[in-house]
């Protein structure tokens, strides 16, 4: 089979050439990529200036690549190509609709049918085929997103993503405050490599993170107490321009690996793929590697040829799409600028799910290793912060170090979350919540032994009813002015039945991630938080969380506008 693949959601003019007797192997297939770059003379990707570069270069890539094609079928004999894959969003829309106006051309030049590929799924499957993985959670790092996603029924599901910007778009944003040209990424890292870590602020709510902090902080920093841009005055008396880039990566890349981390805990995972042109970055690579190392998970980087934006993914995922027969009409083959990866309906893959139900081997933390059933005294869960280890009536929980950060870092978020977490177990439970009873702390240790609640995981006994307390108990913590901040399907202890009413009392746990607010948008956070690790982890996702909807309804004070926030989060476009 043979693939033209075309590529130009923002930066890059490519096409390439795929070949391969099985697209789902991780085969030594042929992969020609040609690609002509965008580069902005000042600022950062002007959408029309971007737009005129494809129209120039977007021919020119793909005569290459068709060039290339004959040659090859001149060899072989077969047609020279077989179908014509290109990008058909996310991404700027100038650009996408020079993109599918040529890929139409020559699809009805070459009488070949046509596919439409989800730039983000592109990413993500890149890596998956050449690692060879079965359902690894993938991190797709790239400049105009970053998401952490797992694959479930049929879906890319969404685990978690940035509240704001990409993780490209942060960084750029930075390095043209600082006068520097387009793209940041690699002089950041460059710089970085000379830098001593300075502090800026780490956002993390459950999967989900965010940048804007991080990055006024950080121009903040490098402008220094007189205030101005750095690079207007040439010279700068704030922080080192090498020492905040170090931060800058300490900092997104922590994140970014600590939710993956989430990801793996959650979903049972033991494989990790990553995507994306930030996915370049030797110091995020680092990361993330450390990190499966140590949880005893496999880690894949494609090489960069794959990772930042070139139509050799396009290509290769066309490829599949194609021999699944997932074509589509020129009249249907409409670009869409705010494609989201949880919008294709995968059919190119069998309906094998992230996590517990998928693979039975592996190392990570599955649903049987939960503290009820092999529960012994002894035993050892290892969450996706801490280490929890079973003493009869009570567990023991350490925030162990996590290498793969820098020291100062981790140090910090051990200790507070650790110091949080006591705090507020104890105030949800003055507040009629069940939670566990804090038996003992220390936060130089970064340790709590906790009560020992609840005979499972909330993931193992989903249902309306358990699901439906998780919405109440939420309700009432905000009402009492905090949120939990990590309200998960593993952040939830199911007690047996007891009673006249034979009700099953549901306890949250780690609070770690907790803080006091009364913004409905931080509320409705919890919500999002819940809805996602549903999705990631339940076949009924959608009723179940309904289920908990309505509970909070019904307990909570102001409903309204948190349901209200929660709509608005969940229809964000976050592609810009
Ligand atoms: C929608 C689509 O157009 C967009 N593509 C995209 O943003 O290009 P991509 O090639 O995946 O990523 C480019 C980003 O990757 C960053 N980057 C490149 N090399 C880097 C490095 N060594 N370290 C950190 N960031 C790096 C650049 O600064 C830039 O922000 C996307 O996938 O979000
Ligand atoms: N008080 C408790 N009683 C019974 N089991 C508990 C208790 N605390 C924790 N566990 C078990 O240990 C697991 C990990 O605990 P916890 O969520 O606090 O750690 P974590 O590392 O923060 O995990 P994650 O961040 O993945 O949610 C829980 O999913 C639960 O199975
Ligand atoms: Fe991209």
């Amino acid at each position: 089979m043979r693939i033209l693949g075309i590529e130009g959601t923002a930066w890059a003019a490519s096409a390439a050439l795929y070949e391969t007797e099985t697209p789902d192997s991780a085969g030594d297939d042929h992969v020609r990529i040609e690609t002509d770059a965008y580069q902005p003379d000042s600022g950062g990707i002007h959408p029309r200036e971007a737009a005129e570069h494809m129209g120039e270069a977007i021919p020119q890539v793909v005569e290459t690549a068709v060039g290339h094609a004959r040659e090859r079928a001149a060899a072989d004999g077969d047609p020279v190509f077989d179908a014509v894959a290109f990008s058909r969003g996310p991404g700027l829309g100038p650009c996408l609709r020079i993109v599918a106006t040529a890929a139409r051309a020559v699809a009805q030049r070459f009488d070949v049918p046509l596919v439409g590929v989800n730039h983000m799924v592109a990413h993500l499957e890149v890596g998956r085929q050449r690692s060879g993985f079965d359902s690894p959670v993938c991190l797709n790092a790239s400049g105009a997103n970053a998401h952490v996603l797992g694959y479930r029924n049929g879906r890319y599901r969404v685990l978690g993503e940035t509240m704001d910007t990409g993780a490209g778009n942060a960084i750029d944003k930075f390095t043209r405050h600082i006068g520097w040209q387009h793209p940041g990424g690699p002089k950041v890292e460059q710089h970085a490599r000379d830098g001593d870590y300075h502090p800026l602020p780490y956002v993390v709510k459950g999967m989900d993170f965010s940048f804007s902090g991080v990055m006024s902080a950080a121009k903040q920093a490098v402008d220094g107490a007189s205030g101005g841009s750095a690079g207007e005055r040439g010279e700068s008396d704030g922080v080192p321009v090498d020492d905040v880039c170090r931060g800058l990566e300490e900092t997104i890349f922590g994140m970014l690996t600590e939710v993956s981390e989430r990801a793996l805990s959650l979903t049972g995972a033991d494989e990790l793929v990553l995507g994306g042109g930030v996915g370049q970055n030797e110091r995020l690579q680092g990361m993330l590697g450390e990190m499966c190392e140590q949880r005893g998970a496999q880690f894949y980087a494609p090489e960069n040829r794959f990772l930042r934006d070139n139509a050799g993914m396009i290509a290769m995922l066309g490829a599949k799409m194609y021999a699944a027969g997932d074509t589509v009409a020129i009249e249907d083959s409409a670009i869409d600028s705010n494609f989201r990866p949880d919008e294709v309906a995968v059919t190119w893959r069998g309906r094998d799910p992230v996590g517990p139900a998928g693979r039975a081997s592996g190392h990570s933390p599955r649903a049987d290793e939960s503290v009820d059933r092999p529960a012994g005294d002894g035993a050892e869960l290892q969450g996706a912060e801490a280490t929890v280890t079973i003493e009869s009536d009570r567990v023991r929980k350490d925030r162990t170090p996590r290498s793969y950060r820098h020291p100062e870092l981790d140090e910090r978020l051990r200790t507070e979350r650790t110091r949080q977490e006591v705090r507020l177990t104890s105030e949800a439970r003055r507040h009629g919540v069940p939670t566990p009873l804090v038996l003992d702390v220390d936060p130089d240790e970064a340790r709590i032994v906790f009560q020992r609640v609840g005979e499972a995981d909330l993931r193992e006994s989903l249902s309306a009813e358990t699901v439906a307390a998780v919405g109440g108990h939420l309700a009432r913590i905000h009402d009492a002015g905090f949120v939990h901040g990590d309200p998960t399907t593993r952040n939830a202890r199911v007690a047996p039945r007891t009673g006249a009413n034979r009700e099953r009392r549901v306890y949250l746990i780690d609070f770690g991630l907790g803080y006091h607010t009364s913004e409905p948008e931080d509320h409705a956070m919890d919500l999002h938080v819940l809805a996602q690790s549903l999705a990631g982890t339940a076949d009924d996702p959608d009723g179940l969380f309904a289920a908990a909807r309505e509970a909070y309804r019904a307990e909570s004070d102001h409903a309204d506008a948190v349901v209200a926030s929660l709509a608005d989060i969940e229809g964000r476009g976050r592609y810009q």
